[in-house]
């Protein structure tokens, strides 16, 4: 079951990567849509599952809170589950162990050469979303890298968050060229990998709305 492309009249923004109570709250105060939280012990901005319900629990209603995880064990990601909204499957997962897994998630691709993104979206026919990254060997993500945006069909048929190197400078151009469904930023609005700052959030937002200018008006 495949759904036609979503043409939204606004991009919604996730911002990735939270560690920190008053990065939670800049976040939701400047109109964040969703939040990540990074469950993946490998990176720069890992949370442990005690600050994850912690996070979790400041965020109000109508707000998404995502956990990224990346090749991780069904276990953990379910007993994580308990404080998220949607998952976020950043490594190898396959779609069957996605669907396992009994809970809506996002499948991100990370845009190799060579990636059949029309095929990947059929085969991950069950995510709520395809989220693109750049591709560096050996990163599973948040190489704060861009990739070639011309890639991307406009005709996918799932909704697409673009990631990767975003950032206020170039995420007006960004939803002009691509017109995803979403947004998503990490290193762009930091200070230091895992800490947010506040003007920079605000920033990046304000951009996104000035992006939404270039959409067709309904
Ligand atoms: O942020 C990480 O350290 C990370 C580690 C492993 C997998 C994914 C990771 N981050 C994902 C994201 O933060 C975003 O979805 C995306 O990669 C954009 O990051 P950036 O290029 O820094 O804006």
């Amino acid at each position: 079951m495949t759904e036609p492309r979503v043409a939204p009249s606004r991009t919604r923004v996730k911002l990735c990567g939270l560690t920190r109570p008053e990065d939670v709250d800049a976040a939701v105060a400047a109109g964040a849509d969703a939040l990540g939280f990074v469950l993946w012990p490998g990176s720069k901005r890992a949370i442990d599952e005690a600050r994850l319900a912690a996070l979790a629990a400041r965020v109000p209603a109508f707000v998404t809170r995502v956990g990224l995880f990346v090749d991780q064990d069904p276990e953990l990601i379910r007993r994580c589950a308990e404080h998220l909204d949607l998952l976020q499957l950043h490594g190898d997962e396959s779609p069957d162990f996605c669907a396992m897994l009994g809970r809506p998630w996002i499948k991100a691709l990370r845009m190799r050469d060579g990636l059949d993104l029309h095929a990947l979206a059929g085969a991950h026919d069950g995510a709520r979303a395809l989220l693109l990254d750049a591709y560096r060997p050996g990163v599973p993500g948040g190489t704060g890298e861009t990739f070639d945006w011309s890639r991307i069909p406009a005709n996918l048929a799932k909704p697409v968050i673009l990631a990767g190197g975003l950032t206020a400078d170039n995420v007006a151009e960004a939803i002009a060229r691509v017109r995803p469904f979403a947004v998503d930023v990490s290193g762009g609005v930091e200070a230091s990998p895992g800490v947010k700052d506040a003007g920079r959030i605000a920033a990046f937002i304000e951009a996104v709305r000035r992006g939404d200018e270039s959409r067709p008006a309904r």
